[in-house]
């Protein structure tokens, strides 16, 4: 599926091997069941899941200078700044040896998807878009028990809104571009699954039937 295209060879200072990597993001509300579903499609379709996210959490941990910033901006719901995000999911593709990626909750605005396509020149080989109502939401981020200090219901609530009035529409863009692929998430898991391997195993075909 689609066109392969090479990372900045001179991210994080190094100037590395020129790799193809393919992309896919995967977007949805908060809540509606990204991690999960990404562990599933790892398990079975051999991606590395890049949750950004996840990735932010990491730097505030390591004690990063921009630690502070970014802390401030999760208990708030806001979007961290894409120059930081799109280093350390650049930086982690690079390290990594696979080629094939699940970018996970990112592009989350406009200023993030056009800061990776301008510094990676990767366009995405499509987006999955885990579709749920907020109420579905909402209780599930109440029932999640990670201690992460976002689930409260004051942040949550932000983050619905920051949901819908910045990713939103990147999902309309990516759709304009017939690059969407929706699932109905708000089903229980293993049917989610279900739809998710629809849309994985022919292009997992496809790729086996090429090499
Ligand atoms: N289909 C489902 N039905 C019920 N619960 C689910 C389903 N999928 C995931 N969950 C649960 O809902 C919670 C949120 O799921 P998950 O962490 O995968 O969401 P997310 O989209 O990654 O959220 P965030 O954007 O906050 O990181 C978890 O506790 C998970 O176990
Ligand atoms: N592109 C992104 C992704 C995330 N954030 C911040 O992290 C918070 C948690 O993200 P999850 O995907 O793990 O829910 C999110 O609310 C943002 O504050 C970001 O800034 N940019
Ligand atoms: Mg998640």
């Amino acid at each position: 599926m689609g066109t392969e295209v090479a990372v900045d060879k001179e991210a994080n200072g190094n100037l590395l091997d020129e790799k193809k990597v393919k992309v896919v993001f995967v977007l949805g509300g908060p809540g509606s069941g990204k991690g999960t579903q990404c562990a599933n499609i790892v398990e079975h379709f051999g991606y590395t899941h890049l949750s950004a996210g996840d990735l932010l959490r990491a730097e505030i941990k390591s004690g990063s200078e921009n630690g502070t910033m970014i802390q401030n901006m999760i208990k708030e719901g806001k979007i961290v700044p894409s120059e930081v995000t799109v280093k350390l999911l650049q930086r982690a593709m690079q390290e990594s040896n696979n080629d094939k990626f699940l970018i996970d909750g990112f592009p989350r605005n406009e200023e993030n998807r056009a800061a990776f396509e301008n510094v990676t020149k990767i366009i995405p080989e499509f987006v999955l878009f885990f579709d749920c109502a907020e109420e579905e939401m909402e209780r599930r981020l109440l029932n999640r028990n990670q201690g992460r200090e976002d689930d409260n219901i004051d942040t949550i609530r932000k983050r619905f809104k920051v949901f819908v009035e910045s990713s939103l529409p990147v999902v309309e863009h990516y759709e304009s571009m017939g690059k969407v692929q929706k699932i109905d998430a708000g089903k229980p898991r293993e049917e989610v699954f279900g739809a998710v391997k629809d849309i994985f195993s022919p292009i997992d075909e496809k790729a086996n039937k090429n090499v």
